[in-house]
């Protein structure tokens, strides 16, 4: 059943995954393994179930069936509390803190060690910036120190919602590197993103419509399954097609 490193068990693992918000199933029966040290793109249009789906595997989200386990537990169990770092689309700082004071508090609270804040300031990119008060950053540059706050201890999952929304093509460029170099370490990234041009920095991706995941395959696979020349087109075909091509693993 295993088509990754063999005797790994994934970092996420999914089943039968059905959420209803507002009386309306957003979630339909979802089915779902996201291997270790790997970029995920979680791709699909504005309201079809990126942020719930991401909601679920930090295990914050109710369910109304199926199960979510997270590097071999329960999504949302204490266990992962340490392990698991989480980005919503709403900077998740304080604004009248500086950007040192903010991961210093969140690493205290962490138990991170004493020189995360140091180096999570450097990965994301906003050395210079550790005094500035977070209030006057840029949107951008708020929305790296939120990141930054969850790099702290080193987490082995990452759930990246829209980490690139605003940002100008230079740093998500840097971003994207920065994804890679984590996952190259070991790290397992979940980023949602409405910005197809990003899909091919994944290694691999998972396409939602409507509750639904119309594949979940390497971004060059979904090219040759549909011939399409860029995932854009490849998304529209699957939609068109209204099926989810043979090859698509779970
Ligand atoms: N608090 C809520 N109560 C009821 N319905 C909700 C709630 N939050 C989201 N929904 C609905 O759930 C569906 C999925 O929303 P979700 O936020 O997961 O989508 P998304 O793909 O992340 O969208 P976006 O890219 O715009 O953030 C939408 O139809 C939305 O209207």
């Amino acid at each position: 059943m295993m088509n990754y490193t063999a005797g790994t068990a994934p970092a996420i693992r999914i089943d039968g995954l059905t959420v209803v918000r507002g009386g309306r199933p957003v979630l339909h029966a979802l089915d779902l393994d996201v291997p270790r040290g790997s970029v995920t793109g979680l791709l699909g249009p504005s309201g079809c179930g990126k942020t719930t789906l991401l909601r679920a595997v930090v295990g914050v989200q109710r369910t109304a069936g199926g199960t979510v386990e997270v590097l071999g537990h329960p999504a949302g169990a204490a266990a992962l509390r340490h392990r698991v770092g989480y980005v919503t689309q709403a900077p998740s700082v304080y604004g009248d803190l500086t950007v040192t004071e903010n991961l210093a508090y969140f690493a205290a609270v962490l138990g991170a060690p004493r020189t995360d804040p140091a180096r999570v300031v450097e990965q994301v990119g906003l050395a210079g910036h550790e005094d500035d008060t977070v209030a006057r950053l840029s949107g951008g540059q708020r929305a790296r120190v939120s990141l930054a706050a969850a790099l702290l201890g080193t987490p082995e999952l990452l759930i990246l919602d829209e980490p690139t929304v605003g940002l100008d093509p230079v740093l998500r460029q840097d971003l994207w590197r920065l994804f890679r170099g984590l996952a190259d370490g070991g790290a397992t990234l979940l980023v949602s993103s409405h910005v197809m041009d990003e899909a091919t920095r994944c290694d691999r991706l998972l396409l939602m419509r409507e509750g639904r995941l119309l594949a979940h395959d390497t971004p060059q696979a979904l090219l040759d399954a549909t011939g399409a020349a860029d995932i854009d087109s490849a998304f529209l075909t699957l939609v068109a097609a209204g099926a989810v091509p043979e090859k698509s693993p779970r």
